[in-house]
């Protein structure tokens, strides 16, 4: 600091005031840490600069910065990957200057949207404000993964379930409470390895449950949401690979596995698990739900072939295409349901079976499982292969994008 310097503390931060002579007039410059523009402020006698010259972002910083995003362990939301995008294109190409896209184009609307608020924020501010953005994300994922560890991340290694091994059962619990256990892109992977490693651990039965008032509520609808450089078809295409791959590990599963829901399960989850499962357990207040038709979307799961053998094709018919909800009653009289039991004695009787289920010898039940499913293997590694590619053209519908928004709006996610 030279001798014309005063540093002056303003409570929240430190500015640097330079003063000087110009041409008569006293010119103030005023380093200001969180001031992300060039302001000049003209008083009758000084200028006052409000500049962050020193702050500014490096070109460095901002590759730094480009990096740790994809080093960030928890998705930050589609507000703060769109705000990112935003600040990305802004920096990098300056004001918006693609032309609007369409109306069904949701994504790319939104990444438009977000681009064209930034208006004509210069290159530099939008840098900095992009690096700010990333370090304060990190820092606040880092803290929070900090504060509250995710009790059930500690001690089972996933984010969005509750895996526990006892009693010869490995318990397989969906845990996204607060979105009705929604399956998002990190729940189908975990599901799959939670899979993988019960076939392998020395459990003799698996069971799979909800925690909170819905088994499950389906696919997330914001997996629509989260498109890649290639677009919506590179979207589709990657959803229709995942879909193949979990719905696979259900066909593989070895042993026997066990449904057991409290509550109502919609959607996609169902179908899999129901499909696929040796026992469906399921207490009165359970209702079951498969709105492909209402989506836009169509059977999977390998229901649009195991439904109409284990229903008949006309009940399934009302269940797939109608989107027509079942009761436990009607699931268990349509055989769906193995059994029903008294919401309030639920719990207690469903794991009084399965712990006596869970002493029985393990290998046989393997063996009596894997002939039971695996003349049927073949088919529905075909089924699901067919469904998948199906369903692939169908994200891409108007059909099935309106139902999407149509969805998010109500929940302002748009
Ligand atoms: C890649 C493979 C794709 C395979 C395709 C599979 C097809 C399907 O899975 S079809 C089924 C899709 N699911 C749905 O259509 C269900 C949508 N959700 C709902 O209709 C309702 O949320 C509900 C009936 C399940 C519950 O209604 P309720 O009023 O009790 O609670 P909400 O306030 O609506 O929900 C709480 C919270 O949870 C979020 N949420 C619930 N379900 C989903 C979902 N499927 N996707 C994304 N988010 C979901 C909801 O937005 C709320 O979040 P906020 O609290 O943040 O608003």
């Amino acid at each position: 600091m030279d001798k014309h310097s005063i540093l002056v503390c303003m409570g929240w931060e430190q500015l640097e005031i330079r003063l000087q002579k110009c041409e008569g007039w006293e010119q103030i410059e005023i380093s200001l840490p969180n001031c992300s523009s060039l302001q000049v402020i003209s008083f009758p006698v000084v200028q006052l600069h409000l500049n962050r010259t020193a702050m500014r972002a490096s070109q460095k910083d901002f590759e730094n910065a480009m990096n740790q995003v994809k080093l960030l362990k928890k998705d930050p939301g589609n507000e703060v990957k769109l705000k990112l995008y935003s600040l990305y294109k802004q920096a990098t190409e300056g004001p918006c200057n693609m032309p609007k896209p369409g109306v069904f184009d949701l994504i790319n609307k939104a990444k438009w949207d977000a681009w064209n608020a930034l208006g004509s924020l210069p290159k530099e501010t939008a840098r900095q404000n992009y690096v700010d953005l990333v370090s304060s994300l990190s820092s606040s994922l880092e803290s929070s993964s900090q504060v509250e560890p995710g009790t059930d991340r500690k001690s089972t290694g996933y984010e969005t379930l509750m895996v526990t091994s006892e009693d010869g059962i490995t318990k397989i619990m969906l845990n996204r409470p607060t979105k009705k256990n929604a399956l998002n892109v990190e729940m189908y992977h975990e599901i799959m390895h939670a899979l993988k490693a019960a076939s392998k651990d020395d459990s003799a039965i698996t069971v799979l449950t909800g925690n909170g008032d819905y088994y499950s509520s389906g696919n997330d609808l914001t997996n629509f949401t989260d498109i890649p450089p290639g677009g919506v078809e590179e979207k589709a295409k990657n959803g229709a690979v995942l879909l193949r791959e979990f719905v696979g590990c259900f066909i593989d599963f070895p042993k026997p596995l066990i449904a057991s829901g409290q509550c109502p399960a919609l959607g996609h989850l169902p179908s899999p698990s129901l499909g696929y499962s040796i026992a469906v357990y399921a207490s009165d207040r359970a209702t079951f739900h498969t709105p492909f038709s209402h989506l836009g979307q169509s059977p999977e799961g390998c229901s649009s072939y195991t439904f109409p053998k284990i229903m008949s094709p006309a009940k399934a018919t009302e269940m797939l295409v109608f989107g027509k909800k079942l009761t436990a009653g009607e699931a268990c009289a349509q055989g769906l349901v193995t059994e029903v039991f008294p919401d309030s004695t639920f719990q207690k009787e469903v794991w009084t079976r399965l712990k006596a289920f869970a002493k029985l010898p393990p290998n046989a039940m393997r063996i009596s499982k894997e002939i039971i499913r695996n003349r049927e293997k073949e088919k529905l590694h075909a089924v699901n292969a067919e469904e998948c590619s199906v369903l692939q053209g169908r994200w891409l519908s108007d059909e099935c994008m309106n139902a999407v928004v149509n969805f998010l709006s109500r929940k302002s996610k748009l």
